[in-house]
């Protein structure tokens, strides 16, 4: 799972315990990544849609403006770009291309296939996330996401589950579905008719797209992108930033096309001019948002790298009181509260992670345990 394997046995041990180390390291930043990245996100979407006057307009408008969403929440890759330079590259291993891989297809074409087909999975979950949160049974349908992606998991990476996870899975829903933040973008009204087929498929797509996505995900890091010459057989942690940067380049052009197809773009200048505060206001809070999706997004791609996308989405969705908490403490919305019901969801949300973080911590003793069974097998021969 890790980049780095120590080549001298002696030292073997220690540059397990140094990598086990740095991986931990990179597991909590990630983690932390995502909480914040998910709390800076409902903030400042709250504050563009009280800005927005959503709540006044009619029923038809306040379900407008989601490719401009969809494409805010792609658009600020290229902050990633420095970054990526920074980040070490192994060297690039010598070998020919035939003899890394069984596999017809040379590497490249997958790489570019790979991320095609995330570029296209994150252009219709971010754009149909920008719309189900505008619909009330969001709320309800968000936690099947976390089954979707164990379902995946299972099947496209051959995750195994065992107790801990299971438990996390059981302890996020009931955090999520409990501790949901408040959403100034849902219509004081809901017109939605239960029975109808648009509404569902609206609700059902972006989650199907969002799970599978996260399976993608890490079938390229794990099958796809350690295959390809540059990085030499090894994971490492650019492959996020790559990933990252390539998946976002394709869902902003999907998105801008969207935008500009649809005529959604001809109402960005009366949506400016109609935000409360002002037109500055407006696009700062537009950037905001842009550089706390990239935020988000890495984070989530890093945990799908160094654990797997059950786990980074365990961590999303455990996100969930606490970004409640923020709403509540920065916004005054009417009912809204930080009542008993998300208090037991913020507990949940803690079991939750204890599990999983439990899993990993026995995963990586077993780990530390073989090599020391193996080095004294070694030193007896
Ligand atoms: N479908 C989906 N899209 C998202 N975009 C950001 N978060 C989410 C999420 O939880 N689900």
């Amino acid at each position: 799972m890790e980049e780095f394997q120590g080549p001298e046995p002696r030292s073997e041990n220690r540059s397990l315990e140094f990598n086990q180390r740095k991986w931990w390291i990179s597991v909590f930043v990630c983690g932390f990544l995502i909480f914040s990245g998910d709390s800076l996100v409902m903030l400042l979407l709250n504050f563009f849609y009280v800005q927005d006057n959503r709540s006044e307009s009619n029923q038809d408008r306040q379900y407008k403006g989601t490719w401009t969403q969809a494409l805010i929440q792609n658009v600020a890759f290229p902050i990633l770009i420095p970054l990526f330079f920074m980040f070490p590259s192994p060297k690039p291993n010598q070998e020919p291309v035939s003899d890394q891989t069984n596999n017809k297809r040379p590497p490249f074409l997958r790489v570019v296939l790979l991320y095609v087909s995330l570029g296209v999975l994150v252009s219709v979950y971010s754009k149909l996330y920008a719309l189900a949160k505008l619909y009330v049974g969001w709320g309800i349908l968000v936690s099947a996401q976390l089954i979707l992606t164990s379902l995946f998991s299972a099947f496209i990476n051959r995750v195994k589950f065992n107790r801990w996870i299971i438990l996390s899975i059981i302890f996020t829903l009931a955090a999520d579905f409990f501790g949901g933040p408040e959403f100034a973008g849902t219509p004081d009204e809901d017109e939605t008719d239960p029975y109808d087929f648009k509404a569902w498929l609206i609700l059902i797509f972006p989650t199907l797209a969002f799970s599978l996505s996260l399976s993608l995900m890490q079938l390229g890091f794990e099958k796809v992108l350690v295959k390809t010459k540059r990085y030499g057989n090894k994971k490492v942690f650019r492959m996020v930033l790559e990933m990252q940067i390539c998946v976002s380049f394709i869902a902003t052009f999907i998105c801008l096309v969207g935008l500009l197809a649809s005529g959604e773009f001809k109402e960005l200048k009366g949506d400016s001019e109609r935000f409360k505060k002002g037109k500055t206001y407006y696009v700062l809070s537009l950037l905001g948002l842009a550089l706390s999706w990239q935020v988000w997004a890495v984070g989530l791609s890093g945990l799908v790298f160094l654990v797997s996308g059950v786990f980074a989405d365990v961590v999303h969705m455990c996100a969930s009181p606490v970004v409640a908490l923020f709403v509540v403490l920065a916004f005054d919305f009417m009912d809204d509260d930080f009542g008993w019901q998300r208090r037991g969801a913020l507990l949940g949300s803690v079991l939750a992670l204890a599990s999983y973080f439990y899993h990993l911590h026995k995963t990586k003793k077993k780990e530390s345990a073989e090599l020391n069974k193996r080095e004294n097998n070694n030193g007896e021969v």
